[in-house]
């Protein structure tokens, strides 16, 4: 049995991608992802809780925050590599995966952070870490 508790938020950025599966996605183009942060526990915390949903939103938003409004080609954390949705669903759930192991999230021990990501309403891509 697990429990899961989610939330969401959202990013804009900009970005081109290099390889010739691409499209016009070859040009720098803008994108709004819509990412889910799920946290994943077998039992739940003494509160009843998988993690406090404050506390993970405010976890999830300061991450975004810092790729937000970013032309992420410029960013040295992706120098020679394509910001596609999967990679950017890496991104974010490792650092989710560093703020749960520091302590910052509370709540119940966890044993999987997923994030999934939104690119439009035809297309998206999770990544999940085993805890
Ligand atoms: N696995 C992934 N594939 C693609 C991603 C992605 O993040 N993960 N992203 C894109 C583009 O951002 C966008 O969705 C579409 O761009 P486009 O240039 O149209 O790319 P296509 O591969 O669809 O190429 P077409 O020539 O337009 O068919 C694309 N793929």
């Amino acid at each position: 049995m697990t429990y899961s508790l989610t939330v969401r938020d959202h990013m804009m950025i900009a970005h081109s991608f290099t390889g010739e599966m691409f499209g016009p996605a070859q040009q720098l183009h803008g994108a709004t992802y819509v990412v889910d942060a799920t946290f994943r526990a077998e039992q739940l915390h003494a509160d009843g809780v998988v993690v406090d949903i404050g506390r993970a939103s405010d976890a999830l938003h300061r991450i975004l925050s810092r790729l937000s409004y970013r032309n992420l080609d410029d960013e040295p954390a992706f120098a020679g590599v394509n910001t596609t949705t999967e990679r950017l669903c890496s991104h974010v759930a490792e650092q989710l995966v560093d703020v749960a192991r520091d302590g910052g999230l509370g709540g119940a021990d966890l044993t999987a952070i997923a994030v999934t990501m939104r690119e439009s309403h035809i297309a998206w891509a999770s990544y999940e870490v085993s805890l």
